[in-house]
Order: structure tokens, then C-alpha cells, then sequence
């Protein structure tokens, strides 16, 4: 009886000294929190550094009242997106996850992070449209591991340019962003949290959709966005009657093997559609890309859409400044991107938050939007060139050299909310060390 009371007490105090294993406390002693990498609609995501080995590092931070769906690990309750990536985690084409803690006002997700990597909504941006030799290259990876996903029974439910994350050195392209996957079934879907330009009629005119038909689309989609540099559909109404419009129009030549298999993942009929096994097997998938080294040769010199002024080093959180270690480690080549991105079609640039005014619609994604901004062309040819000869110190030294030109910048305003919840997280932390030292006493 009396052990068991010493145990209680002693549970109580690493309660209220969040000593938990995956408490706040714990997070903070392993990982250095560092600016703001990206947002989107639910999450925020940080740069870090884990402590004890010194590896980059991405911290997703997502709010308790956001989370839709869950799921249990190791009986304990967690955010599906958590269960869902730790699924996929030995995927090569999927994110790692690295660890995950639990804080009051949400949760923390720590995943690998390529270094210098981009997502490719900027790296599309950043050059326009691609070459249909780079568009096989990545298409064929994302492809690849959409279809392990699914094998693992896992559907992601928001492919997206913006959801995958390129290693600059490799040319390896990883998938991110789980928040809207769920377990895949064969049975049909009547809730969505993707985004809604990348759905197929099917949602949209019976409010149902299948999980492998649905991905199918949302790949058609993002290679005719990697193709043409914008979206094939403006609206609901696009999506639903296009295919009586005749074939999609091109705005840039390409094959007519690239053009079938695109009218193959964007068929109308859900039934009709081709399968995930078809893309891989499609004659332009299957065709032996060129190297990534070959593909960057000289191309990613090209001017960004919009050299910016406002690519700020966003705000370090709290009481965390910037080390010498992260100096040394500097940020990715993305950095905060303009809020408003919508997800407009035809006509119009996939990445509206630099189109013309007069053609932003101000239609809402349906989920969420990253609101990263595109690197500047300085940055991308810093680190492509520094990555064709990919040593970790020329990498490093490129993006250093670059970044400390941008050291005397402002500091961009980073999401109050999630500031304010971590930091009330951390001051809590300090008062319960504080209530841990009356309670020894
Ligand atoms: N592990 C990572 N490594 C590098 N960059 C990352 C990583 N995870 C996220 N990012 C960057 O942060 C952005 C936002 O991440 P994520 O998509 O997970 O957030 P979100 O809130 O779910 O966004 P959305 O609303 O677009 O779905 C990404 O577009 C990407 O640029």
C-alpha cells in the first residue's frame, strides 16, 4: 500500500513536471525548435535540430481542435496523421517520422528533413512549368509511392505539389503532409479533407468517391500542373463537365504519350479510370528517365516568378536563439510563403498568390494551403551547384553564404496562436518545475 502511494506520488510529480516521455519537456531536451519552415491550414511547421547527434530535423506542430480523425498507437489516443505516417514511415518515398509528443494545446510531429530540399509547388514555380523529362522523373517517384502507400493500406487523400518534398541533392522526392490520409477501404468515401482542385467529379456530383480512383485523379492532376505550370481545372464546375469539352488543352508541347496517360487518370467515369498499377506500367512512366544531375544542368538558374524582398528568417521561437550549430546547418531553401494562395484552374497559374490581381479568384481551398514562399533563383542555383558536388560541406556553405546575406532581414511574423501555445506550453513547463520543487520539498 505504501509502495503503491509512493508510486502515485512519484507518477504525479513527472505529471506536473511534464516529464512524460513524449511530454513538452522531454521534446524540448532532445530537439532545438528553429524558424518557421512552412504552414498550412492546419499545422505549422518548424525547422530543428535534434540535440544529440545534431540532425536536421522538421517539427509539425498541429492544434488538438483541429484534428478530425484518430487512431490509437500503442494504446495511446493520437491524430490519425500520426498513425498514418508512422505507417508509411519505412516507405522511401514518404517522410520519416522520427518521433512524436503530446502538449496540452496539441501535438508535435518530428520528421526527417531533407537537406536542401524544396517542395514542388515552389520548384514548379520556380521555373515555370518542368520539362516533361523532369515532370517523368518526379511524376514516376510520387507514382511509385502512392502505390506503396495504398499496399500499406494507407490512402493520403491530398496529393499535391505542395505535399511533396524534393531533396535537392538526390532529386529524390518525398511525400508529406498526412492530415487528411486515413486507412484505405474498398468501400466508397463520404467525407473529404483534401483539396478540392485535385478532386474528382465523382465528389463533387454524389458527394462519394473511391479511395484508388480518387488518387488516380489527384496524380492526373498534379502531372498536368507539373506539365502546363497550372491547374486543368478552374472550378467544381470544370471538374464535373470538362470531359465533354474534348481533350484538355495543352499550353506547352509535349508527347502524345504523356497526354494519353493523363487523359487516362483524368477520366470521367470512376470506373473507367485507369488504376494505380496502369500508371506504372504506362509506356511514358516506364521509359528510363534522365539523372537528376543531367535534369538541374543549368535549369534551375532560371528566374523564379517573383524575386523576393519579403524572404524573411522567420521568428525563433522563445526562449530558443540561434545557435552556431544552426549557423553551420542553415535553413532550407524555403521560407515563408505569402497567405491567399487559392487553388484556381484553367488559365490560370497553379500558385495564385503571384498571379495578376485581376485573375485571383477568391475562392478558399477546401483545406489547406502551405503558405511557403518560392526561394529565389539566387538561392536554388546556390544549392543546386553547390549539390553537384554533393559534399555536406559545399551544400552548406552555398545555402550558409546565402542566408547570411539575409541576416540583417526582419523577422517575419509567425503565427501568433501557435506561438502563443507554445510558449504557454513552455511557461507551464517552468511553472510545473517550480510546483516539482515545492512537492520534493
Ligand atoms: N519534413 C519536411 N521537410 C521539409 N519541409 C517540410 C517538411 N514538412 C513540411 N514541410 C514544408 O512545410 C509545408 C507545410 O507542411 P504541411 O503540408 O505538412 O502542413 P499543413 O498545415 O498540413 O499544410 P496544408 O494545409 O498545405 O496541407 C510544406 O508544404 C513543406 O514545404
Amino acid at each position: 500500500m505504501k509502495k503503491l502511494a509512493s508510486l502515485q506520488f512519484f507518477n504525479l510529480k513527472l505529471l506536473l513536471n511534464g516529464e512524460s516521455s513524449r511530454g513538452f519537456s522531454k521534446f524540448k531536451k532532445n530537439y532545438k525548435l528553429k524558424a518557421e519552415l512552412g504552414r498550412g491550414g492546419f499545422g505549422v511547421v518548424y525547422r530543428a535540430v535534434r540535440t544529440s547527434d545534431n540532425t536536421l530535423v522538421a517539427v509539425k506542430f498541429i492544434e488538438r481542435s483541429n484534428v478530425k480523425e484518430w487512431a490509437r498507437i500503442n494504446g495511446e489516443q493520437v491524430p490519425m496523421e500520426i498513425c498514418m505516417l508512422a505507417k508509411c514511415s519505412k516507405i522511401r518515398g514518404v517522410i520519416r517520422l522520427l518521433d512524436w509528443y503530446s502538449i496540452p494545446e496539441g501535438f508535435l510531429i518530428v520528421m526527417e528533413r531533407p537537406y536542401p530540399c524544396i517542395d514542388m509547388f515552389d520548384f514548379i514555380k520556380g521555373q515555370g512549368k518542368i520539362s516533361e523529362e523532369m515532370a517523368r522523373f518526379l511524376f514516376r517517384q510520387i507514382a511509385v509511392t502512392v502505390h506503396e502507400c495504398v499496399q500499406n493500406r494507407v490512402l493520403h487523400r491530398d496529393l499535391k505539389d505542395e505535399n511533396v518534398v524534393i531533396d535537392l541533392v538526390t532529386g529524390s522526392t518525398k511525400l508529406i503532409d498526412f492530415g487528411a490520409a486515413t486507412v484505405l477501404r474498398r468501400s466508397q468515401y463520404s467525407d473529404f479533407q483534401g483539396t478540392r482542385l485535385y478532386c474528382p467529379p465523382e465528389w463533387f456530383l454524389h458527394s462519394l468517391y473511391l479511395g484508388r480512383e480518387a488518387a488516380v485523379w489527384s496524380l492526373g492532376v498534379l502531372l498536368y500542373n507539373s506539365l502546363n505550370g497550372r491547374l486543368p481545372f478552374r472550378n467544381e464546375k470544370d471538374i464535373c463537365t470538362a470531359h465533354l469539352l474534348g481533350p484538355l488543352p495543352f499550353f506547352v508541347p509535349v508527347s502524345s504519350e504523356v497526354k494519353d496517360l493523363i487523359s487516362k487518370c483524368l477520366t470521367f467515369d470512376p470506373f473507367q479510370r485507369c488504376s494505380l498499377e496502369a500508371i506504372l506500367n504506362h509506356p511514358w512512366v516506364k521509359q528510363q528517365p534522365l539523372s537528376w544531375e543531367l535534369l538541374t544542368k543549368n535549369k534551375v538558374q532560371k528566374k523564379t516568378s517573383v524575386e523576393k524582398s519579403d524572404d524573411h528568417i522567420s521568428e525563433t521561437l522563445g526562449e530558443q536563439s540561434e545557435t552556431e550549430e544552426e549557423r553551420s546547418h542553415p535553413t532550407t531553401v524555403s521560407t515563408s510563403k505569402q497567405p491567399g494562395t487559392s487553388d484556381e484552374g484553367v488559365g490560370l497559374s497553379a500558385s495564385s498568390s503571384h498571379t495578376p490581381p485581376k485573375k485571383q479568384h477568391k475562392e478558399h481551398r477546401m483545406a489547406k494551403t502551405s503558405l511557403l514562399a518560392p526561394p529565389t533563383s539566387v538561392e536554388m542555383k546556390a544549392a543546386v551547384q553547390a549539390s553537384k558536388t554533393p559534399t555536406q560541406f559545399n551544400v552548406h556553405t552555398a545555402l550558409k553564404n546565402q542566408r547570411q546575406i539575409k541576416k540583417h532581414q526582419s523577422p517575419h511574423a509567425a503565427n501568433s496562436t501557435v506561438l502563443t501555445a507554445l510558449r504557454r506550453a513552455m511557461s507551464r513547463e517552468a511553472q510545473n518545475r517550480i510546483s516539482g520543487v515545492f512537492l520534493q520539498n
